[in-house]
């Protein structure tokens, strides 16, 4: 049995039992249940708080984990577990923030307050820079309330839409202090051979959320020149149509080029055009 750790609630959460769920596994029903086997696949999901997942996962005693690359470098298990898929969902940015027009830089800090629920991220990140904070102050949510509190001065937070931030009245400011989405780690230098098949079939939803199947009519002396506005992935398939005159094409696109790509194959005189959603692919 592969064990793999997932998060019980918060922002990835939701997303994680989707993409597990398109690849084919079982996710649990009911949101107590901790632990949920898939025997037919050969594995057994762990449903634990996201921050926790790389403690297990740099332990050793889960094969992979689902967390967010921010939680991650937090947890400060960089010699024991590894990053080994980006899977493009809670998509966020790690910034420090104060109320607006207090701050500009990073050295404005020197000497100052800083919040955050990150301490490990935010010491490691502060050790490569050169300015001294007076101390950081470790809360465990709703960071930016902090400043207007009195505890801290600045903060450094997850951003997603900066909606918080707005409400709070801070904003930004200094570099960002990294980009995060959802990872899967697995323990430092563990067999690749266990995990293949479940690797697999994540890349597969990945291709399959970014691509659309086009189909579409043309007439042969047109061939080349739609064939390459639709190169695919490797090569259309082209297929022979009772009017001699005319073949069908088949072929992947990105799913943010679908309707460009539609006009494009129209004017050049393609017809019958229609694009298909993809389920799932094994490249
Ligand atoms: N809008 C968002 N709010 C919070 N986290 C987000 C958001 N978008 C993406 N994320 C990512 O989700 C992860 C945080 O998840 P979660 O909110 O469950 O953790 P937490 O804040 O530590 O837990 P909790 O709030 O339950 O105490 C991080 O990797 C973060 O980058
Ligand atoms: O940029 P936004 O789209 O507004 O999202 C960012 C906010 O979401 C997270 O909080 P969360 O909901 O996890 O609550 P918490 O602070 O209690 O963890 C994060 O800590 C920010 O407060
Ligand atoms: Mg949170």
């Amino acid at each position: 049995m592969l064990r793999i750790a997932v998060p019980n609630k918060g922002a990835l959460s939701e997303a994680a039992r989707e993409i597990f769920t398109e690849a084919g596994y079982r996710q649990r029903r009911d949101s107590r249940e901790l632990v949920m086997r898939d025997p037919d696949n050969q594995v057994e999901f762990f449903y634990l708080r996201p921050r926790d997942i790389a403690v297990y996962v740099g332990s050793g005693t889960l094969d992979l984990g689902l967390t967010g690359r921010d939680l991650f470098q937090d947890a400060q298990v960089g010699d024991t577990a590894e990053e080994i898929m980006a899977l493009g969902f809670g998509r966020s940015t790690f910034r420090f923030a104060a109320p607006a027009g207090r701050y500009s830089s990073l050295a404005d800090l020197e000497g100052k307050r800083i919040a955050t629920s990150y301490d490990g991220l935010l010491e490691d990140y502060l050790a490569t820079q050169s300015v001294t904070p007076e101390r950081i102050v470790h809360l465990d949510g709703a960071v930016e309330s902090s400043v207007s509190l009195g505890v801290a001065d600045a903060i450094a937070d997850v951003v997603e839409t900066g909606s918080t931030l707005k409400a709070a009245g801070m904003e930004t400011f200094g570099d960002p202090i990294m980009t995060s989405e959802a990872i899967l780690i697995a323990p430092s230098g563990a067999s690749e051979e266990a995990r293949s098949v479940l690797m697999r079939r994540l890349q597969g939803v990945l291709v399959a959320r970014r691509y659309v199947m086009i189909d579409y009519d043309v007439r042969r002396d047109l061939l080349d020149a739609a064939a390459a506005v639709t190169p695919g992935l490797e090569s259309p398939t082209i297929s022979p149509l009772q009017d001699e005159d005319w073949v069908a094409v088949r072929s992947m696109v990105q799913k943010d080029q679908m309707n460009k790509v539609m006009d494009d194959l129209y004017a050049l005189g393609a017809r019958a055009i229609l694009a298909s959603a993809i389920h799932a692919i094994r490249l």
